[in-house]
């Protein structure tokens, strides 16, 4: 299974962003173009492992979650919610400091509410960084976040979330660099 998400990892270029070994791929970057087929297998995959009957809002976090989102949401009927790089300053927001293994920044969560029962998908978890913010934040908004997918896990990031946070991360695909090239690993 998932023979062409393997193939389309490992063919990932390996680029540095500062210290960091940066692997650029379509579900990761929209680079080279995404092919629909793998798209939809990721979802269909998603579908399959996440219950999804009682789930209000689908999040996900800009910007390389918002395609798989669409994806989803399309498929499933549920609408979803975009975690945004931008204040708006509506009320009740809330700010969260991201970090990852290359930046810093704000992110902002905008109409996610303390009935909702949510998932969040995101495309990579890796340091962990982002995944640690946004989880605490949107719990502390009164959410239940029933599960939380992202596409590859890099590094031991997925750890580090669930020793934090307690939650464990949905993943397909785990990639490690190795030398400045991808070594993947399909776990579904
Ligand atoms: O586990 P972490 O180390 O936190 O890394 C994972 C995050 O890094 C990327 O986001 P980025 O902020 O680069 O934005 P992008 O989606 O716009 O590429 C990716 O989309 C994840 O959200
Ligand atoms: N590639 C793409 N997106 C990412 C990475 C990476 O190596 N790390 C965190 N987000």
């Amino acid at each position: 299974m998932l023979e062409n998400l393997k193939k389309s990892l490992e063919a990932s270029p390996v680029i540095k962003k500062g210290d960091y070994d940066y692997f650029v791929n379509p579900i990761t970057d929209g680079i080279p173009e995404m092919v629909p087929d793998v798209l939809r297998e990721l979802v269909a995959i998603v579908k399959d492992k996440v219950d999804l009957k009682d789930i209000d809002k689908i999040v996900c976090i800009e910007a390389m979650g918002i395609h798989l989102a669409t994806a989803l949401s399309l498929e499933t009927d549920i609408p979803f919610v975009v975690i945004r790089k931008r204040e708006y300053g509506l009320p009740g927001e809330t700010s969260v400091f991201q970090e990852t293994g290359y930046s810093k920044q704000n992110l902002y969560i905008n109409f996610i509410d303390s009935e909702d029962n949510i998932i969040v998908i995101d495309d990579v978890v890796s340091t962990g960084g982002t995944l640690v913010a946004t989880i605490s934040s949107l719990k502390e908004r009164g959410a239940n976040v029933q599960d939380v997918i992202a596409i590859v896990e890099k590094y031991e990031g997925k750890q580090r979330v669930k020793n934090e946070t307690g939650v464990n991360v949905l993943t397909l695909a785990k990639l490690d660099i190795i030398d400045s090239k991808p070594v993947v690993d399909i776990l579904v």
